[in-house]
């Protein structure tokens, strides 16, 4: 990395050893106007943040402290200017402003590597009080398909993908807040003895992909079902669960609810089970087409959760998936 020098033309900030909020800010300015960042800087921020999440617990546990007010985000899958919007309407991360990222930062939105790289300065720079878990679009089959590996491959090198695509398998997979709120991509198990130490103690670093069982992949694909018990997924991966489901995991590990995304929701977010399975999904006007909201929890020091909407903003004409291989070509690779 040393070696490696920063292309000629590239007429952004610096980055030296360290995160800066001043080279955190010019990126956001270029990721606006089109730019990209310098290759050996990429490979900086991502080979940072790996490290830092690897040895981050599989649950990170956070409490939030006085004068801190906690922002749970969900899905926002490459709508980069939906994560500007979001960031006008509720305030940037800082010291007193922490923010927790629930999974699918990519795929479906043009901005991927946008939203994948400013997520990442933001926990390189804050590292304790910025959270991010894994969704299963932070996954190598669906980022084939869905366009994160196409994107990459456009506007960098297959190499950043590859690496971070070995970042997205180090991410945590679950948020536990103040004791009270587990936060994770999909939702809860087929197995009703399923206990939060069960996630502490679940070893992510030897298997790379969530595969098709499993406490990793239930995490990171189930849905909640208004039915009681437990039924067959739609998305023909992982499986569903009611209300009972999401009561007696509560119960048994002493939590008030589950806050989880992966669905959108027309109106951004959705209380189901009875106040205990919370839906947040942050991706606007999704993938251009449908007309939901965006939303947002904020938590502060009293564990209330306070629900914030908001609405897709206009982005530059370049439609959803614009950098997707062809599933053909993908298969011949
Ligand atoms: O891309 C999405 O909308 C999405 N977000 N979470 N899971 C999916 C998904 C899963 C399987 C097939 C298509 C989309
Ligand atoms: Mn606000
Ligand atoms: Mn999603
Ligand atoms: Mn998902």
């Amino acid at each position: 990395l040393d070696s490696m020098v920063v292309e000629d033309g590239y007429d952004g900030a610096k980055l030296g050893s360290e995160m800066t909020q001043e080279f955190i800010d010019d990126m956001i300015e270029r990721f606006k106007n089109g730019k990209l960042l310098a290759k050996k800087y990429v490979y900086q921020i991502i080979i940072a943040v790996k490290k830092i999440v690897y040895d981050e617990p599989t649950m990170v546990e956070v409490e939030v402290p006085e004068g801190v007010e906690m922002t749970v985000c969900g899905d926002t899958h490459g709508q980069y200017f939906d994560l500007m919007e979001l960031f006008r309407r509720n305030g940037v991360p800082s010291d007193k402003h922490w923010y927790l990222f629930n999974g699918d930062f990519v795929d479906r939105g043009s901005w991927s590597t946008e939203i994948a790289l400013l997520l990442y300065a933001y926990k390189w720079l804050r590292p304790n009080n910025f959270f991010l878990n894994r969704g299963n679009h932070e996954t190598d089959d669906m980022n084939k398909v869905y366009g994160f590996e196409g994107e990459c491959k456009a506007k960098y090198n297959d190499r950043i993908f590859r690496l971070f695509s070995e970042s997205f398998s180090a991410l945590a997979l679950a948020t536990l807040i103040g004791s009270k709120y587990l936060v994770l991509h999909g939702g809860l198990f087929s197995d009703d003895k399923v206990t939060l130490d069960d996630i502490r103690k679940l070893n992510r670093h030897s298997q790379r992909q969530p595969g098709q069982s499993g406490l990793m992949m239930e995490m990171l694909w189930t849905d909640p079902q208004d039915e009681p018990g437990r039924g067959p997924s739609k998305r023909g991966v992982g499986m569903q669960f009611g209300p009972d489901v999401t009561k007696r995991f509560c119960e048994n590990n002493g939590l008030e609810a589950v806050i989880r995304s992966h669905e959108v929701r027309m109106d951004g977010y959705e209380v189901q089970h009875d106040g205990k399975c919370i839906t947040v999904f942050s991706a606007p006007r999704y993938c251009d087409s449908t007309e939901n909201r965006g939303a947002y929890i904020n938590i502060g020091p009293d564990y209330k959760l306070r629900y914030e909407q908001f609405d897709a903003v206009p982005h530059p004409n370049i439609r959803p998936m614009a950098y997707a291989q062809s599933s053909l070509m993908s298969s011949l690779m």
